[in-house]
This record gives structure tokens, C-alpha cells and sequence, in this order.
């Protein structure tokens, strides 16, 4: 038996004005999804326990069968895991987002959580500069994908209250600075940082080619190294990661799958679909479970771009979820679980709490013509809801 997990970032949204009062599921077209949920098990699964924010971390544990009450200790640590970086037990991750601020009268607002979606190359460039601006044993930066990097604290502070960036796009940043013992010292970073970019070469070059900047590190998603019981160990089965970002590669390092990095794969709108799913299908011949993430239609979401939304959702049906039903048809039998983790709605621009939609498909051939299709309503409307979103993996192994 196969098992595969297709995982679209954010997809779950709510109804809009300009779609008709349909949300992005509804309108876009997705045949391959729509044929799953007219066949499959179609439910609903709250993938962020009461208590949680509703972070990618903590849904996508879930996802993954862990609970986050058990074993989440921040999200950080996760993506250190991925990028090869030992964590002491004393020591304290953050993530580390390269930010564009705006000045508007006396405030300064968070403009841009990604920089202008900076490449990877470009956000390394700075992080290097930041590094030898503040080389010393106790404040370590890493480079990481895009805008997406790392700060460790050795023998830091972690009980701080501290805020996502793409939780504050166009509002006043003073109110959420990080808060609590050692605030300080990361508000001295971040201020250097400003120093540090504002004068690297790659400041103008960016304004010239009518870029946005980096302009200042932003400092969150706190924490101290997890334990996670190894997946073989807690499901019984080897497996593998596609993702292209290191939360997710984070993720599966800690569960001891292997992680299978795609060339191509940017974690945004422009990412490699096919190339992933050519490599998920490739990873089944030696493993029985294989989690695919696509990150496009979160950050579109988060862009607050309904366009760029629907087209994610759309590709991902086109190239992911379409030739993976078509492929896993070679294995003697398979279960393919489509989800998100949580949704993102893009008028909010940010996520929400509520649960997901989730199909689970097998070959069944029977169709229900009840079902309209693959998406919130459709799902809802059937007797099956998770309250505790991590047994979706149950029901994938055990069918
Ligand atoms: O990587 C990130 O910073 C966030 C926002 O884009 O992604 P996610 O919402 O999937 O955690």
C-alpha cells in the first residue's frame, strides 16, 4: 500500500464578493481534486488545537500525525533541523524574516514581510553581512530560502512574545516588537540590520530595478529543539519530504524521513509542480509514504492576491494532484490524501484557525453526484469532522 499526502499551503479560504460569494476552491477549476471528493472520503479536520495559533508549524505536525500539545516547541527549531543547525539545549531559534518598512508620519509599517519575495541568492547576500556585522559566539545567523532565515541565540531567552510578520502587512510595527526578558537585544539587531542593509550595495541595486528592498530582519517563531518520536518508529513505515521550504524539510528531518529537494522548487508561485510530483512518484518505489507540500497559494494569500491564488490552486490541481492519481495507478493499491493545513484567506491576507477540507481517495470507482465538488462547503456537509486534525494520518495507513 502507498500512501501519499498532497499538501496545498493556505488553499482553504472563505466566500468573496468578486468570486460570486464562492470561495477560491469553489471557483477555480479542479477537476482532479473535484474527481477525488466525488469518489473519496470528503471531511473536515481542525488541524490547530484550541490554544494555538495557526501557524504552517503547528498544522502541518498535525498533518503529519503529531500532536502539536505533545511535541511542538516552536517553529524555528524545525527549520534549524532542516538547515543542518545544532541546537544546545539551552539554545533558542528564531526565525528570522528579511522585511521591507515603511516610514508613514511618526510610525514605521511593516510594508513587506518577504522583501519583494527576495531570491535566495539576495537574502543570503545580506544575512552574510548582517553575520559579520555582529560575529560573536552569542548571535548566530544562517541563510535560509528566499526571505526565510535564521537567527540562533545561544543560551537565549524564549519566552518572549513575539509576532509574524505576515500577520502585521500595513500596520504600525511598535506595538508588535518583540516583548519580554530579552527584547532588548533582539530590537538591537533588528536596528542594526537596518544600518547593515540600508548601506549594502544590494539596497540601491534593488530600488533601481523597481524592487522592493530588504530593509530590516524581522525576529519571531521562537524556540527550543523539539523531540519527535522518528515516523518509522510511531507509524511503522520509511518515507519522504518534497517541499522547498525548511519548516517543512524541518518537519520531516525531526521524524527521520528522507528529504528529496527538487530543483526548481522556490516555495512560490513560480515553483516546479511538475518536478515535485515526478519526484513524489519516484520516492514510492522505495518508500510506502511520501508527503508533498506546495507553499504558492499561502503566499498568495498572504500577498493578499486573489489572481495569483487561483492559479496556484489551479496548477497544484493541474500539476500535482493530476499526475499523481495518474500515477500511483502502476502500485498494486494506494491512498492519496489531499488537504491544507490551515486555511488563509486572502482578503485577511493571513490564516485562520478553522478547520480544513480533506479528501481521501483510494481508486474507489463509485460517484456520488451529491458532491459538487472539492471545497469548504462540499465538505462540511458530510458527517466527517477531525476535532483532532493529527489522526488524519490514521485514517491515510489505515484507510
Ligand atoms: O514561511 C513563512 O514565513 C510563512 C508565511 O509565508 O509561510 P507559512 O505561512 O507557510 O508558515
Amino acid at each position: 500500500m502507498k500512501h501519499i499526502v498532497l499538501l496545498g499551503d493556505g488553499m482553504s479560504d472563505e466566500k468573496l464578493p468578486q468570486l460570486g460569494n464562492k470561495t477560491p476552491l469553489q471557483a477555480a477549476n479542479t477537476p482532479n481534486m473535484d474527481f477525488m471528493a466525488r469518489r473519496g472520503k470528503l471531511g473536515t479536520a481542525r488541524t490547530v488545537p484550541p490554544g494555538f495559533s495557526p501557524g504552517s508549524d503547528v498544522a502541518n505536525l498535525s498533518v503529519f500525525g503529531y500532536n502539536p500539545q505533545t511535541c511542538y516547541s516552536g517553529r524555528s527549531p524545525l527549520e534549524a533541523a532542516s538547515m543542518g543547525v545544532e541546537l544546545a539545549p539551552d539554545d533558542v531559534a528564531f526565525r528570522v524574516n528579511l522585511v521591507n518598512l515603511s516610514p508613514r508620519g511618526n510610525r514605521m509599517i511593516m510594508q513587506d514581510y518577504s522583501a519583494g519575495h527576495i531570491s535566495t541568492e539576495e537574502g543570503g547576500e545580506l544575512i552574510e553581512a548582517l553575520k559579520a556585522e555582529t560575529a560573536g559566539d552569542e548571535f548566530q545567523f544562517h541563510p535560509g530560502v528566499g526571505y526565510r532565515h535564521l537567527l540562533v541565540w545561544r543560551g537565549g531567552k524564549v519566552d518572549l512574545i513575539t509576532v509574524p510578520p505576515h500577520d502585521i502587512t500595513g500596520k504600525d510595527i511598535l506595538p508588535h516588537l518583540p516583548q519580554g526578558e530579552g527584547a532588548k537585544r533582539l530590537i538591537e539587531l533588528m536596528n542594526t540590520s537596518q544600518m547593515v542593509f540600508f548601506n549594502h550595495p544590494q539596497y540601491r541595486k534593488r530600488v533601481d530595478a523597481g524592487k522592493v528592498p530588504a530593509n530590516s530582519i524581522w525576529l519571531w517563531g521562537q524556540g527550543k529543539r523539539p523531540t519527535m518520536v522518528p515516523f518509522r518508529q510511531k507509524f511503522g513505515l520509511t518515507g519522504a519530504v518534497i517541499s522547498a521550504v525548511d519548516l517543512i524539510r524541518g518537519i520531516g528531518v525531526c521524524a527521520g524521513l528522507e528529504i528529496i529537494k527538487v530543483p526548481g522548487a522556490t516555495g512560490y508561485i513560480d515553483t516546479n509542480y511538475r518536478g515535485k510530483a515526478e519526484a513524489a512518484l519516484d520516492a514510492l518505489e522505495r518508500h510506502d509514504f511520501v508527503y508533498l507540500h506546495v507553499e504558492a497559494p499561502d503566499e498568495a494569500s498572504h500577498s493578499g492576491n486573489l489572481e495569483h491564488k487561483m492559479k496556484a490552486i489551479e496548477d497544484f490541481d493541474a500539476q500535482i494532484v493530476g499526475p499523481i492519481l495518474e500515477g500511483v495507478k502502476k502500485f498494486d493499491s494506494y491512498r492519496v490524501l489531499c488537504t491544507p493545513d490551515h486555511p488563509t484567506p486572502v482578503a485577511r491576507m493571513t490564516h485562520t484557525s478553522d478547520p480544513v477540507p480533506f479528501v481521501l481517495y483510494s481508486g474507489e470507482n463509485q460517484e456520488n453526484p451529491a458532491v459538487a465538488g472539492y471545497d469548504e462547503d462540499s465538505a462540511k456537509a458530510t458527517s466527517l469532522e477531525l476535532k483532532e486534525g493529527f489522526r488524519l494520518m490514521e485514517m491515510l495507513l489505515q484507510g
